[in-house]
């Protein structure tokens, strides 16, 4: 039984749609483009408490409106191809159209379809699905004094599947009464990318939005974030998923002064090699493996944000 003597209150809340499947076609050129999204637009504002607290639905926009807001914006919109840019004209079309709200929060999930080559030749029209690693951006924007708008802004690469067969050491780590693992000289490293960075900008007019957030390369930043933690994964002499990290996320860092902070989730996939010494005495371990058994199940997991240290510029 609940006791009513104890009092409650509505300590946050946000509402809104999830999952709205979007595939916008650019036939501008003869070049086909298509982005193909996964769009949760969340609403928030004091306005809203009593929707919960008095079962008033009369500040409610339905999600069912919000929904068709993504269809409407996407038809409109010049930037669906910038997840970011889209994320904040739908972010701003709710809290410029809708006095009493107050924030805006819009994910964006972009999925692959990657160009198919036929006869050698990139088609026209014709894609496919080369992996489940996706792009996504998250964007906060919330109503301030005076018609300003502040924006909280992170993308990501998420799922990003990697595997590299040299270039890869684990050595010196602590040895105790637990330690079973082997020191690995060249071992077999592979990892499942998320990445994930915030972008730094300044609380704007909203009238200064647009071109603020105009300035800002948003693809080219996604597209070297995606190199560099791929090249960095290739040629880095790896003494462990710690060190190239680091290495990763500092680069970033140094390349794009819109960003701040960059952190990565990246789980060791173990592959170990397996022991064929039952069979005539078969040699497969350390320098002598090349049969390996994939570990699903566990892995490691190492995660770190890396920030601008005050006071530090970028090279861009
Ligand atoms: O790169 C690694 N970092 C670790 O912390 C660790 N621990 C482990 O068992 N293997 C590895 N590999």
């Amino acid at each position: 039984m609940s006791n009513p003597s104890v009092n409650v209150y509505l300590d946050k809340q946000e509402y809104g749609k999830d999952r709205v499947r979007l595939l916008k076609v650019h036939r501008d050129s003869k070049v086909h483009r298509v982005d193909d999204l996964t769009i949760r637009v969340l609403l928030s504002g004091a306005s809203f408490t009593t929707s919960y607290t008095e079962a008033s639905n009369k500040a409610v926009v339905a999600t069912d409106s919000m929904k068709n807001t993504c269809y409407v914006l996407a038809k409109s919109s010049k930037v669906v191809d910038t997840l970011e840019l889209f994320a904040a004209e739908l972010g701003n079309h709710f809290v410029n159209t809708y006095a009493w709200v107050e924030g805006a929060h819009v994910t964006i999930i972009r999925h692959r379809w990657a160009r198919m080559i036929i006869d050698g030749k990139p088609h026209t029209h014709s894609f496919w699905r080369d992996g489940d690693e996706t792009r996504q951006t998250d964007l906060l924007v919330k109503r301030g004094s005076n018609g300003r708008r502040s924006i909280e802004l992170k993308s990501a690469i998420a799922g990003l599947l990697v595997l590299k067969t040299t270039g890869s050491s684990f050595e010196d780590f602590v040895r105790d009464e637990y330690t079973t693992l082997p020191e690995a000289k060249d071992r077999i490293l592979s990892t499942c990318v998320d990445a994930n960075w915030e972008f730094n900008i300044p609380s704007v007019s909203t009238e200064n939005l647009a071109a603020t957030l105009a300035q800002i390369p948003f693809n080219n930043i996604y597209d070297s974030i995606r190199d560099v933690t791929c090249k960095t994964f290739a040629e880095d002499e790896s003494a462990s998923v710690q060190a190239t990290l680091y290495k990763m996320a500092a680069q970033s860092i140094q390349n794009w002064k819109w960003l701040d902070r960059v952190s990565y989730a990246l789980p060791n996939r173990h592959f170990f090699a397996v022991d064929l010494s039952y069979f005539r005495g078969t040699k497969n371990l350390a320098e002598h493996a090349d049969v390996y058994q994939p570990l699903a199940d566990p892995s490691g997991l190492i995660t770190a944000t890396i920030a601008r240290a005050p006071g530090t510029s970028a090279r861009l």
